[in-house]
């Protein structure tokens, strides 16, 4: 039973809001492209093709380098391994976020993930980081049959951690999903959104995680 009487839980996306991923997804998405025989594509590409999970980011490639789809399940299959293998090389988290998780938790809040990556590669790059401790709840991209901007995965964190929740995340995906969901949605702009910041509604916006402790201050008391 939720404790609506409770501090809002904070719900993170991963990929381009707590993470800077893309650069380790570019590379297991090149080297299967050397493998095939074909020319890597820039970093800019991979991250149009990031926010609805591996196996339709390996699609987007697929189709962008002319790659048969009835390849796709041998192709979704070979780059996800290898990334989960590889997942924590360049990544880094963004700046100030251990500092901004570290000043929520002080204060009281719960923390949880829900991302579409799956959860292998979740699990591989959080323990690489050394952050797998600092959530109360993951929902990965196939720990349920739906993944976001279905409200499913993101509900079922907020079931998990027990209270109400807002969501921060980085992506008109992210912003898709808390609406469907209910919930507010903090937008953090130096991620992998990939339409006009106009197009997406958010509850309030912030470039550096040292704002957003402030930000969900206000917003856990209604302001
Ligand atoms: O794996 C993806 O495509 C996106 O992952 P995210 O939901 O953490 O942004
Ligand atoms: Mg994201």
């Amino acid at each position: 039973m939720a404790d609506l009487t409770a501090l809002p839980s904070v719900i993170f996306d991963l990929d381009g809001t707590l993470l800077d991923s893309v650069p380790d997804i570019q590379a297991a998405v090149n080297r299967m492209l050397a493998e095939e025989g074909l020319a890597p594509l820039s970093r800019s590409t991979v991250q149009g093709f990031v926010g609805n999970g591996l196996p339709v980011l390996v699609a987007r490639v697929m189709k962008e380098c002319g790659i048969d789809e009835s390849r796709h399940a041998e192709l979704a299959a070979r780059v996800s391994a290898d990334y989960s293998a590889h997942a924590a090389v360049e990544t880094v988290v963004f700046p100030g976020v251990i500092e901004a998780l570290e000043t929520l938790r002080n204060k009281g809040h719960r923390l949880g993930i829900c991302t579409n990556k799956p959860n292998g590669a979740t699990n591989a790059v959080l323990r690489s980081l050394d952050l797998l401790d600092r959530f109360d709840a993951i929902i990965a991209g196939d720990s349920l049959p739906q993944k976001k901007p279905a409200p499913e995965p993101l509900l079922a964190a907020r079931d998990a951690l027990g209270t109400k929740a807002i969501f921060v995340g980085d992506s008109e995906v992210d912003a898709a999903t808390a609406q469907a969901a209910g919930m507010a949605f903090v937008l953090y702009t130096e991620g992998y959104l990939r339409v006009p910041k106009d197009e997406i509604s958010f509850a309030a916006e912030f470039f550096h995680f040292d704002e957003l402790p402030a930000i969900i201050q206000d917003l856990s008391a209604g302001r």
